[in-house]
């Protein structure tokens, strides 16, 4: 498990912290997503999980032991997809591997272990300028897993996909969830998408950010289970919960911490 505990952050060139006494647990195979209002300190609290970032007061660990920087155990995908255009598909699948010191025939396997999870077998040896965006991160998300990270860290990984490609990314992302029992970590700005993925939904506040509220969700769940996304999306309770949460975004109230749990 990932453990924040009271942890603030100020950045050297600000006068008041960007995140100010968080704690938050990021278990094991769930599926945290995290949703606040832009600018409220989610990249960062991304960057103190992933240890590019110490924080100024407090503490990020892994089963006990201080997050003192990146590990092999917490994968990062980024929004923009940070893919190597001069390597095609499944060689920047295999870059960590060969960070990683891996034989080539090694890389080749793995690579195509994960291209097949994420549907790029046909792939293999296009180049990175003839994919689409959705492509393009689901390459991120096969290099990201190859390594067989515990934690993949996923900053509004679908935040540039056009809305259709977008659903489908969310949906796939499910299904690789479900495949490999990941703990995943996820920052978005669509409440809909966070209410689909998420088995935690941490609802955080601005101007310190800090922990509104963390709801367990089972939408993601029904969905693994075979559900279908529009049969869910539909569900009354699905539909007043993210009525409630753009809401809560809209109009923040008073600064209450609360634990929730929803079906
Ligand atoms: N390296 C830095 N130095 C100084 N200030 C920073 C730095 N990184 C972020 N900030 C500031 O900290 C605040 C939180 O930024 P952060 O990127 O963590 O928020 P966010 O919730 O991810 O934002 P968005 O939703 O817009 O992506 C912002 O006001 C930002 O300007």
């Amino acid at each position: 498990m990932i453990r924040l505990q009271a942890v603030s952050v100020t950045y050297p060139s600000a006068a008041r912290p960007v995140l100010r006494d968080l704690s938050l647990d990021l278990h094991d195979g769930r599926f945290t997503v995290v949703i606040g209002a832009s600018g409220c300190g989610k990249t960062t609290l991304l960057n103190l999980i992933a240890g590019f970032l110490q924080p100024t007061a407090g503490s990020a660990s892994i089963d006990g032991l201080p997050i003192t920087g990146p590990g092999a155990e917490r994968g990062v995908v980024f929004q923009s997809d940070a893919l190597l255009p001069w390597q095609n598909v499944q060689e920047n699948v295999a870059f960590g591997l060969r960070l990683a010191g891996q034989s080539p025939q090694q890389r080749q396997a793995k690579a195509r272990e994960y291209l097949a999870l994420t549907g790029l077998q046909d792939y293999a040896d296009a180049a990175i300028w003839e994919l689409s965006g959705g492509m393009r991160q689901r390459v991120s998300l096969a290099r990201a897993l190859a390594v067989d990270p515990r934690f993949l860290l996923l900053d509004e990984p679908l935040g540039a996909l056009d809305a259709l490609t977008r659903e489908q990314m969310q949906e796939h992302l499910l299904q690789v969830w479900k495949t490999t029992g990941k703990g995943i970590f996820m920052i978005t700005h669509s409440v809909e998408e966070a209410l689909f993925l998420a088995t935690d939904l941490v609802l955080l506040r601005a101007r310190p950010g800090r922990v509104a509220s963390v709801r367990r969700l089972h939408f993601g769940e029904r969905f693994a289970a075979g559900e279908s996304a529009r049969s869910i999306k539909s569900d009354p309770r699905f539909v007043s919960l993210r009525e409630e949460i753009l809401e809560q975004l809209l109009h923040p109230q008073a600064d209450d911490v609360s634990e929730e749990a929803y079906s």
